[in-house]
């Protein structure tokens, strides 16, 4: 078996790559790509009656191949089949980092599946409290108990939109900007930033159109979601670049921080830098903005 880091329940998590946990070719060399997370799939890439032959695949996936620092995740079948508990006990078995769970709609929801992961991790041995939970809300059930949901466990580290089954609930239709999904969009960064856990957007399916994905890649990182679920390699780069703070954005957050630290030596709690004012508040926005940039591999500096 392949040891594997202690998951963090806080790191970068830009981009979550589904990919189909039956498929060899897809899962042996994922980690290739660069993506922060992978999501092996047991749920809707796989059909009902090859179940058990993804759980054999992923099983031997998560403990025969080496995803260095690259996380590793398993969407299990939701919890209204026969079929995610299983998914639980193999994917813990195998040591994953965390599971995602489908359709989540209730803090209860997260809680059981909870139970059932502490159990598994008994069972094989796995240290206990080591797995993470995420959930992706994918009805208007599941998107009205965000807050809920976002604050119901210590294992869990953020909540996603999912809406291609979100639409399907809410009888609405796609549109080019996604008004249809503003609602949801908001309510979820909202729960997640009101709990301290992270955001992730929904997939973005229609491959061929670039200009589309490129768009909604800049309008969720305005939004303030911390990243992406995603379904094709190709898809990767984008959200990096576009999730990483601008060159700008650093030289502005470090004069913010460097002017910040001569001044409160001072005794000066407010001031301004090129006519703008700046106090605490900026210096902790600041602060964030360089620890992201560092984690995206876009600042060196000693701040
Ligand atoms: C709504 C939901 O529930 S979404 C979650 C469930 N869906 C999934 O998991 C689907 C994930 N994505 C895929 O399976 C594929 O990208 C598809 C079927 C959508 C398209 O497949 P393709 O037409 O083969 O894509 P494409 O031609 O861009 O593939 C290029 C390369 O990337 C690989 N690749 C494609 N998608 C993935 C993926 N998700 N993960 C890892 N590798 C992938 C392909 O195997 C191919 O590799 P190769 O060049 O060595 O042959
Ligand atoms: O999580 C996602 O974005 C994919 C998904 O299940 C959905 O759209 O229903
Ligand atoms: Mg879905």
């Amino acid at each position: 078996m392949i040891p594997r880091p202690k998951p963090e329940r806080f790191r970068l998590r830009r981009t979550m790559l589904f990919m189909n946990a039956q498929k060899p070719g897809l899962i042996k060399d994922a980690y290739i790509y660069g993506v922060d997370s992978i999501m092996l799939d047991l749920e809707d890439a796989v059909a009902e009656n090859q179940k058990d032959a993804a759980r054999f695949s992923l099983y031997h996936a998560l403990t025969a191949i080496d995803y260095g620092q690259t996380e590793v995740i398993v969407r299990i079948n939701g919890l209204d089949t026969p079929h995610w508990q299983e998914d639980i006990r193999c994917a813990v078995a195998g040591g994953v980092d965390g599971v995602r769970i489908p359709t989540c709609e209730s803090a209860q929801d997260v809680r059981l599946v909870e139970e059932h992961v502490l159990a598994a991790e008994r069972e094989f041995g796995v240290g206990e409290g080591r797995t993470l939970i995420m959930a992706a809300l994918e009805s208007p059930k599941g998107v009205l108990n965000a807050p809920e949901i976002a604050a119901a466990s210590d294992r869990l580290f953020g909540i996603a939109l999912s809406a291609g089954d979100f639409h399907r609930s809410m009888h609405t239709h796609y549109v080019p900007g996604g008004i249809e999904l503003n609602t949801a969009r908001s309510l979820i960064v909202m729960a997640a930033r009101a709990a301290g856990v992270q955001c992730f957007d929904t997939v973005f399916t229609n491959l061929d159109d670039e200009e589309g994905f490129e768009a909604e890649v800049r309008m969720i990182h305005d939004m303030g979601f911390d990243g992406k679920s995603l379904i094709n390699p190709r898809q990767i780069a984008y959200v990096h670049q576009t999730l990483a703070p601008t060159p700008k954005e650093i030289e502005t957050a470090e004069l913010y921080v460097r002017t910040y630290r001569e001044q409160s030596q001072r005794g000066v709690g407010v001031y301004t830098v090129n006519g703008k004012m700046v106090d605490i508040a900026f210096i902790k926005d600041a602060d964030r903005v360089l620890a992201l940039a560092k984690a995206c591999g876009v600042y060196h500096g000693d701040l």
